[in-house]
């Protein structure tokens, strides 16, 4: 949304000058389908030379934002700086996790949360001197949403907040969160003020944990495993999770996704670059990473049923106030990840997937079949080589899934 990036201050816009960039969104006009290589009436037009973008052909306001993403993508990385998609929050004792994820994953969710001052729920930037938020706002599914569930995000929504694609009574503005006819994929967008514990200005100290989200609608990843440093490049290069029917028309069955840095559409240097700065300053400031299945459990979707939000708050818990670290850890056979024995408020049996599936062979088979699917799109990947730049290491192909 334009009204999520960040806004002047009344003395910043007095003294505004020359602009940095200039967008020109014309989303209500088609771009010219017989241009050479167009292949439909959306373009997004970036020249970073001239620093303008121009935006043709799409309703999706939130496309200046992340066309602006793609740029810092560029700029940053030139200064030393790593440009982060994920969600950001702080403990009270300014312990700053990350949580990357492709859409649907649980950023907004999970970084979101009442007992933790919100840096911000998608776009983030990690320099020498801590994160920091390159957003002035928010943008939360609202499909299902209850006050019980979801409290911070619920009262945000108030004047001042747009909501969009729900359908609501039209005298009384109620809106029937439940309500799928327009599209799942409903949304509010609130300037992050609108939540109260917000850490105003959207900045903080090094990250502690760096969480990786995955919605795993196979049903074969642990709900929680901490993961290797060279675990950790591996599944931040490979960014997966699987698609459901929540956030993309018409799938029914589980479908992989890996998009690399869990934000292809927006890196504009080789994905190694990103993960190679990452695992800098993971070692540099000593943080861990985690790999949480926020998707499903007890078998795949159709048949076992997502984890539960309460369930996956506890495991978010345990990560911040450091209790996970201490738990006893086993490895699993094929992807290989570490799986505490216990986690404060969460059944044991769960962190296991195999424990919930009532068909061994088919939670083996689809666990190989996950397997390949990672192992087939980091060989595609590997092949992937901009200049001279190819410093994946073995120690990083070795830290993914083995048949
Ligand atoms: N265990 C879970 N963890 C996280 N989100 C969950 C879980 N179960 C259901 N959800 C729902 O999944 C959606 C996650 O979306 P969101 O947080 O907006 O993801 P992102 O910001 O990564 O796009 C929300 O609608 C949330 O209520
Ligand atoms: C579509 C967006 O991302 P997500 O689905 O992760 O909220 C967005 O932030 O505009």
């Amino acid at each position: 949304m334009g009204g999520r990036c960040i806004r002047p201050t009344p003395e910043e816009l007095e003294d505004f000058g020359t602009p940095d960039f200039t967008i020109y969104n014309a989303g209500n006009f088609p771009c010219n389908r017989y241009t050479h290589y167009m292949t439909s009436s959306t373009s997004i037009d970036l020249n970073l030379k001239r620093k303008e973008m121009i935006i043709l052909g799409t309703q999706y306001a939130g496309e200046m934002k992340k066309g602006l993403f793609s740029v810092m993508h560029y700029l940053m990385p030139k200064r030393g700086v790593l440009s982060l998609h994920s969600g950001c929050n702080m403990g009270k004792q300014g312990d700053v996790a990350l949580f990357f994820g492709l859409s649907g994953t649980g950023k907004t969710t999970l970084s979101t949360d009442h007992n933790r001052l919100l840096i911000g729920d998608d776009e983030h930037c990690w320099s020498d001197n801590g994160v920091s938020n390159i957003e002035g706002g928010c943008y939360a599914k609202c499909i299902d949403l209850s006050p019980e569930k979801e409290p911070d995000i619920w009262n945000a929504i108030k004047f001042g907040t747009v909501l969009e694609n729900v359908v609501f009574e039209e005298h009384t503005r109620e809106v029937d969160y439940g309500d799928r006819s327009v599209t799942e994929n409903t949304r509010a967008a609130y300037p992050i003020e609108f939540i109260p514990n917000a850490k105003l200005p959207c900045v903080g100290p090094h990250p502690k944990n760096v969480i990786l989200l995955a919605c795993d609608a196979f049903g074969v990843l642990p709900p929680v495993s901490k993961l290797t440093l060279a675990q950790t490049m591996y599944h931040f290069i490979s960014g997966y999770t699987a698609l459901i029917a929540g956030t993309e028309d018409g799938i029914r069955e589980p479908q992989a996704t890996f998009s690399a840095c869990f934000g292809a559409a927006f890196i504009m240097l080789h994905p190694t670059k990103y993960a190679a700065m990452l695992a800098d300053k993971m070692k540099r400031y000593g943080a861990t990473a985690w790999l949480v299945n926020t998707g499903w459990s007890g078998g795949s979707y159709g048949v076992g049923k997502r984890m539960k939000l309460s369930y996956t708050r506890k495991i978010i818990d345990a990560i911040h106030d450091g209790s996970l670290l201490k738990a006893q850890y086993s490895q699993t056979p094929v992807f290989g990840l570490y799986i505490p024995d216990k986690v404060e408020g969460v059944p044991s049996d769960i962190l296991h997937p195999e424990n919930m599936w009532s068909d061994q062979n088919a939670y083996r088979d689809t666990l190989e079949k996950l397997a390949r699917l990672f192992i087939n799109n980091f060989e595609n990947f590997l092949d992937y080589k901009i200049g001279g730049d190819n410093d994946l290491t073995n120690e990083i192909v070795a830290a993914g899934p083995r048949l």
